[in-house]
């Protein structure tokens, strides 16, 4: 049974149809998996079981008459951010503790009218407020990938009695693993190891400023942020609303095409939703890419850059242009202010997003000798400490006397960065190629990143540059480091033109393959 769990949803969505499975016989499979991966790997926080079981029926008795929707019966696994209906939905927090909505999010509701089915919610940095996934109510999920150790023994010649037997001696290696757990990425760190570790068939993931495509590099899966707009972010919990975007992680280009399709939708209850048609995804997978121009920016040749990431943005260079596009330098002058920026408009928005948890409306509640005490009471100890953080910056940077300094001025630099893009695209690039993240995965309860909140932000330095000019971008995974760890490339591409996104990922996933990792767990 647990074969089934390694097929990607476009290989078990051909078997499903033709009755060689059935999304009971899947389901289970994922469910078994999940119980026996989960004490090590703490992705899921809540596995809807009994849900899962129904839906698969559900689905079951669809296909059983050739019904079905495109994802009829494909197991999923759901970011705690998303409202789930009568679920558990807390974005990983104490303070939403016991919270279940009376609601669906409109991008999951897409995904179950399509029939996939529900195995439960993923693990998360608290309200999606981190690059590592250890700022979770519910404690690190762990990276299934491991680093390893390749050790080469030289063989000697040796000569054996007198008949004179000579062994060939040579070199032999052995490949170790490592036992250092490493983070899976941030925020949607559950739905990163998931994916990788086979406990679903794909996620949905959430991407203020990273949170899709920095996971899915640390963890060799693919992750798109679509265009902002592209996904209606009602019902999910807000981090920082203009920056905010739903998208899929998933095990390869093909089926993050099937996925954003599905989840992709214009909605009237979120303004922001862009009324445009949502194409064929997966029918830009495998068009050539002759005579494309793919942009490289050097202002994301960043100081301290290893070398392994030089390397492996090189090599992605010399795949596409092997398959006939057109290579040119850009220049996007305003990189090195996206990440302070960023870092100040997101708080910003969280600070004042996060003030509705007050013990009053939402789950937890501290009592208190006043509602004002209560509100502190309930606050403080609802809230981990990267949140508080981030509410106490937002808080700064929005206040009188600040407000023009901090708030304006980020703005002001947001359209900088934003026509940066804007005038590359005009002047006739297709799509930009970057390195997804400064490294690969890195240990858990890491000493650096822990004393020094700034250099956790740094693992956005390749990718909140999107967030703020809202356009769509992928991360694909395109090699291991030498230790053996996924690294992965990032596509950018031009506002809702996530087709050509798929469509360059694609090329280089058939140039370096896909990646699994070795099982330990
Ligand atoms: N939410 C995200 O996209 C993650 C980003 N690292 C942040 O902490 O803001």
């Amino acid at each position: 049974m647990s074969d089934l769990t390694h097929l990607t949803i476009s290989q078990a969505r051909a078997k499903l149809r033709a009755r060689e499975i059935t999304a009971t016989e899947i389901t289970e499979a994922y469910l078994q998996a999940i119980e026996r991966a989960n004490p090590a790997l703490n992705a899921y926080v809540v596995v809807t079981d009994d849900k899962a079981r129904d839906m698969a029926r559900a689905s079951d008795a669809k296909l059983a008459k050739g019904e079905g929707g495109s994802l009829e019966g494909i197991p999923l696994g759901v970011k705690d951010l998303f409202g789930t209906e009568g679920i558990h939905t807390q974005a990983c927090s104490h303070v939403l503790d016991g919270f279940k909505p009376h609601y669906e999010s409109t991008v999951t509701a897409n995904l179950w009218a399509d029939g996939a089915v529900m195995l439960g919610k993923l693990n998360m940095d608290e309200f999606a407020m981190g690059s590592s996934n250890e700022s979770s109510y519910y404690g690190p999920v762990v990276n299934p990938w491991r680093r390893s150790r390749v050790d080469t023994m030289v063989m000697p010649t040796t000569h054996q009695g007198d008949g004179g037997f000579v062994s060939a001696g040579g070199t032999r290696t052995a490949r170790t693993l490592d036992n250092a757990q490493l983070v899976p990425g941030g925020s949607s760190g559950g739905s990163a190891s998931a994916v990788s570790a086979f406990l679903c068939a794909g996620a949905t993931a959430t991407d203020t400023g990273g949170s899709i495509r920095q996971p899915a590099a640390f963890t060799g899966t693919v992750g798109i942020k679509p265009t902002y707009g592209r996904c209606s972010r009602w019902g999910i919990v807000a981090f920082a609303s203009s920056l905010d975007q739903a998208g899929p992680i998933a095990r390869d280009v093909r089926d993050a095409a099937i996925l954003l399709k599905s989840m992709a939708s214009v909605d009237p209850k979120d303004t922001t939703s862009v009324d445009r048609p949502v194409p064929d995804y997966e029918a830009a997978i495998g068009k050539p890419i002759k005579g494309m121009k793919v942009g490289i920016p050097r202002e994301y040749r960043v100081d301290g850059m290893p070398d392994e990431i030089e390397a492996l943005w090189q090599k992605g260079i010399a795949w596409l242009k092997d398959a006939g596009a057109e290579i040119v330098d850009i220049s996007l002058p305003h990189t090195r202010y996206a990440l302070p920026a960023y870092y100040i408009v997101a708080p910003a928005e969280a600070s004042s997003n996060l003030a509705r948890y007050d013990g009053v409306r939402y789950g937890l509640r501290v009592p208190g000798k006043d509602i004002v005490d209560m509100y502190e009471k309930t606050r403080a100890a609802g809230f981990g400490r990267e949140v508080k953080r981030r509410i106490m910056i937002g808080t700064y940077v929005l206040s009188a006397g600040y407000y023009d300094a901090y708030y304006l001025q980020a703005q002001k630099v947001r359209n900088l960065i934003k026509r940066d893009f804007e005038n590359a695209f005009t002047a006739g690039v297709d799509v930009i190629l970057t390195p997804a993240t400064p490294s690969a995965a890195f240990g858990i309860a890491d000493e650096d990143m822990a004393a020094d909140p700034v250099k956790m932000y740094l693992n956005d330095i390749f990718t909140v540059t999107v967030n703020m000019a809202g356009l769509p971008g992928i991360a694909v995974p395109a090699g291991l480091d030498a230790k053996g760890l996924p690294l992965g490339l990032q596509l950018i591409g031009r506002p809702f033109d996530e087709e050509t996104l798929f469509q360059t990922a694609h090329v280089i996933e058939q140039a370096a393959g896909t990646f699994q990792p070795e099982k330990w767990w």
